[in-house]
């Protein structure tokens, strides 16, 4: 797009980093926010903020959430603090009706002298600080050449596209896909230009990386462990529970 900053070669490696939590958990069949629920012994949430607070490349924390969580997070930003003094507290943000937006008022919240982003699902609790590290370090490279990033993990089954009737109706060429994951990564001003392009256009994305694609601006994929999943389902909560204890945590 014209007039937005190319992020300056060999400009600050430190990001900012966007929480998304706002969720409702439908898939999961919980009475609370999926995020809140327990993940050996401590909430979902807990574990992604551990990863954050302990990559070094992230130099500010927002949280996206519901109102009605507000308080219940913030004991879990309070029980998380020590581990880490980050130079402020992890901000609370209130998030919106779909994930896209709460991205959109967090990108509205970052500091003014945010830069590089990274949004996160609050629901990959299993991401490790350093995939973030990893993430955070491609970010600034890509942001010379104006490109965003995304975690992915190429794809092992076959992947089928389906009519509404239920039949075949392609095989899209396994070797060209990835699942995609978030962190997701891009510069700032350019994601909120892409989310305000958005809004006006109506465009309803369940990606932030796709925004960037509708603009034909590039966006390149960091290889992620399968391992990186999003907790959607209760299997989901079964498999993180495995992994962790696989971690000895
Ligand atoms: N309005 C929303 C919806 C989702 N999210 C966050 O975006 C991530 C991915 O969303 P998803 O897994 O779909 O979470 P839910 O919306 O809670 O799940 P469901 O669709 O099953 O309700 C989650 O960390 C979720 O908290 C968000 O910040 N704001
Ligand atoms: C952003 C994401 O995690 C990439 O795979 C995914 O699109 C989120 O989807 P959801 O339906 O909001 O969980």
């Amino acid at each position: 797009m014209e007039g937005i900053p190319v992020f300056r070669p060999g400009g600050p490696s430190l990001v900012h980093l966007l929480i998304a939590a706002a969720g409702s958990g439908r898939r999961m069949g919980a009475a609370t926010n999926k995020l809140l629920l327990p993940l050996a012994g401590r909430p979902v949430l807990a574990w992604t903020l551990d990863a954050a607070l302990a990559c070094g490349a992230i130099r500010w924390i927002g949280v996206m959430g519901r109102p009605e969580d507000e308080a219940a997070i913030a004991a879990i930003l309070a029980a998380a603090e020590p581990r880490r003094s980050l130079a402020e507290p992890v901000a609370w943000i209130v998030g919106g009706d779909t994930r896209q937006d709460s991205v959109r008022r967090g990108l509205e919240a970052l500091p003014a002298d945010a830069e590089a982003v990274l949004i996160h699902d609050g629901a990959r609790c299993l991401a490790e600080p350093e995939l973030l590290e990893r993430c955070a370090s491609a970010l600034s490279q890509a942001m010379a050449e104006g490109a965003g990033i995304i975690a992915a993990t190429p794809v092992t089954d076959t992947i089928k596209q389906v009519d509404g009737q239920g039949l075949i109706t392609a095989t899209p060429e396994r070797s060209g896909l990835w699942a995609a994951q978030t962190p997701q990564g891009f510069g700032v001003a350019q994601l909120r230009q892409a989310h305000g392009r958005a809004e006006r256009e109506g465009w309803s994305v369940t990606d932030d990386a796709a925004l960037y694609e509708r603009l034909g601006l590039p966006v390149r994929v960091l290889e992620a462990p399968p391992s990186n999943i999003k907790l959607t389902t209760r299997f989901d909560l079964t498999i993180a529970s495995a992994v962790l204890a696989a971690r000895g945590t």
